[in-house]
This record gives C-alpha cells, structure tokens and sequence, in this order.
C-alpha cells in the first residue's frame, strides 16, 4: 500500500478546476475522483478524501491504462471504476531492454526534478535528454544538483547546467540535508505535484526522504534486479511534507526517448532559430552552402557537440516512435544492403 495518508481534501491530492470541469452533471452526482498511487498488473492503489483504497482493474479498464498521478473517475455507491480523466501532463518513454512497448512514467505532474550530482555523474546529453521528456511531456523541469557538499566547484557545475536552456532553474543541494532544501520547497506546495528522474546513485531516494521525512530503504521497495545490483522497483506516489506530492520514477536509467520531437526541438531552439537561416530548407548542416548552422559553429556561437548531440536526440526519437513495422523494414533492407554488400565484395575477389 501507498504511505499516503487518510483524510485529505481533494486540493491537497492536487485536484483543482482543470479535472473538475471534466465531469458532467450526472457524473457530478454520482462519481467521486481519486488519484492513483500505485500501479499494480490488477489493481490500482488509490488515494482520496475517504483515504487509501485499492480497486480491482480489469479488461474494460486495464492497469496499463494508468500511471502514477493520474485522476480516475470511481461510483460513489459501488466504488466501480467509470473513467479515467484527461491529464495536464504525460511523461512517457520506450520500455527498457528490446520490448517496444511505451511506458507510462507519470501523469499529471508539474515539476520533474531532474536530478545529476557534481560529480562524474553531471552529463549534458543526459541532462538534455530528461529536459526534452519533460518539455514533450509539458512538465517544468528544475535542475537538482546532488552532492553539492562534496564539490569544491559548485558553480561550475551550476553555470554549465543553466547553459543547458535559457531561464533553466539549478539549485545545488545537499540531498540528505532536510534543512538546506528550501529552494526547492516553492515547488513542493499543497497539491503540487514533482517527478524525480536521475541515474541510479545521485541521490534520488535520499531527496525524496528528506523531503518526506520517510525512509524509503526501509519501505521495502529495493530489490535487487538481475545484476545484484540495488535498485527501486515501485513506482509511487509519496506525500511531501508541507503538502506535495512526489513520483519516484525508478529505472529512469534506460530512458528512451519517445514521440519527443517537440520537446527535443524545444531543447535546442537555438539550432532551430539558426537553420531558419540557412538556405535551405532542408539543410542537413553538412556541406551545404548559405547554411548558417555551420557558419554560427565557425564564429564560436555555437558548440559543435551540441550540435552532434541535437542530431543524436533526433535519430534516437525518430528511431523509438518508429512503428514496429516500419522497424522491420528497414532491418529488412538493412539486411540486404549487408548482403549485397558482401556480394560485391566477394565478386571483386573473384575477380582478382
Ligand atoms: N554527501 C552527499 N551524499 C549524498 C547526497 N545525495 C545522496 N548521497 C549519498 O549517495 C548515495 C546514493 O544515494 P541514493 O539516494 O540511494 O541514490 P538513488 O538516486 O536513489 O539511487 P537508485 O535508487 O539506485 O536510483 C547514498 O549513500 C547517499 O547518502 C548529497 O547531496 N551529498
Ligand atoms: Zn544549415
């Protein structure tokens, strides 16, 4: 069950006119909202005024349907699930490993803290790539900077994050210091809702401890996956102390981008501005002449790694909201590229 408590009000659970004006007049009298905390293969945990509850899902309404977050219609009588409401924001990715399937990650959030520590750990296309989710996803993203306490250059750190994308909030912390949290508590309101992204070990858990004020490690969520390795398997909605709410967003490691071109090209604006210049429309940035991409690279105004990384983010999210056939064909003409390929090659052996 979810550590969420009993007896809140509905815009302490983060509801407010934008779900409210969802329901009709009928579905006013007879349904009552409640936000999920949980996903479960057949179930759902929910959290509403009457407290925590967990309902049954099933083929008309299956658990996949839901993430973290979201608002979900129930009979007032029965406690039936009717519907699901429409979300303000929707964070989503390509699974893991080879599966194609999309991942709900979270819905309804309005802040993804993306977390990277001063150290090894601080890198811009990764960074880049949780602020294209969280632009896609139309999610503010804030930039927590972990492990600040350790670093004897802070501002560097902190100077190159805000480079990342004009008006980009950094805030450097110490992650296990309640006390020294305060810049992020502004975004940690009543009914405010925060999404926590970052690598494994930058100190996730230990923000949303001294957030919360609980001890996640002891909330029976690790568990070792296939590597021995500790990682957090729920995915769950935690109460922030002051009134928030935050959604811890486990194997956010293998994050992959999906249907994301918006957001990529929200993130690299700059580049977008740039090619408005270029001759031609269609510039790939190459060779081409008149392009003004690489004339801004030539003047210094622009860093061709982020460039490079633009072209990255673009191919991977072309690549992920690829249909799987559309996958399979050009696998399949990749297939016989290399087989031609060999051909020839072995053709010209023969005839020397
Ligand atoms: N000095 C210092 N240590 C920190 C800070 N944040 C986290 N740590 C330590 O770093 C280690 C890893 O922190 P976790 O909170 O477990 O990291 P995580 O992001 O939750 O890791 P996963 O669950 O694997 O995704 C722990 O030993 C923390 O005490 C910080 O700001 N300063
Ligand atoms: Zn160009």
């Amino acid at each position: 069950m979810t550590d969420a408590g009993a007896g809140m009000s509905l815009p302490e659970l983060g509801w407010g006119p934008r779900f409210q004006s969802q329901l009709d007049l009928d579905e006013f009298e007879t349904c009552r909202p409640a936000r999920v905390a949980e996903v479960h293969r057949n179930g759902l945990d929910l959290i509403s005024e009457a407290g925590p509850e967990r309902i049954e899902t099933g083929p008309a309404l299956p658990s996949r349907a839901f993430a973290v977050g979201d608002w979900l219609l129930l009979e007032r009588d029965s406690g039936r699930p009717v519907r699901r409401l429409d979300r303000f924001s929707e964070m989503k990715r390509r699974a893991a490993g080879t599966g194609r399937e999309v991942q709900l990650i979270a819905a309804n959030v309005d802040t993804l803290f993306i977390t990277s520590s001063c150290n090894a750990d601080f890198n811009p296309p990764r960074l880049e790539r949780y602020l294209a989710l969280a632009e896609q996803a139309d999610v503010t993203p804030l930039i927590v900077l972990t492990k600040a306490d350790l670093a004897d250059d802070v501002d560097r750190y902190v100077d190159r994050a805000r480079a990342l994308l004009p008006g980009l909030i950094v805030e450097p912390v110490d992650a296990r210091d309640p006390d020294g949290l305060s810049a992020l508590r502004p975004w940690c309101g009543r009914g405010q809702t925060v999404a926590l992204v970052g690598s494994s070990g930058v100190g996730k858990s230990t923000l949303i401890n001294a957030l919360s004020g609980l001890d996640l490690a002891t909330q029976g969520i690790r568990e070792d996956d296939a590597k021995g390795r500790h990682t957090t398997t729920a995915r769950s909605l935690h109460r922030i102390a002051g009134g928030g709410w935050i959604i811890d967003t486990p194997g956010m490691r293998a994050l992959r981008l999906l249907d994301a071109e918006e957001g990529v090209a929200a993130v690299f604006a700059d580049i977008a501005d740039l090619a408005a210049a270029c001759r031609f429309g269609d510039c790939s940035h190459d060779r081409e002449p008149g392009c003004a991409v690489r004339e801004a690279i030539e003047d210094g105004r622009l860093d061709p790694a982020r460039l490079d990384r633009y072209r990255k983010l673009q191919r991977e999210d072309r690549r992920n909201s690829e249909s799987l056939a559309e996958q399979r064909d050009r696998d399949r003409a990749l297939g016989k590229l290399y087989r031609s390929a060999q051909t020839a090659a072995r053709d010209r052996r023969g005839n020397r």
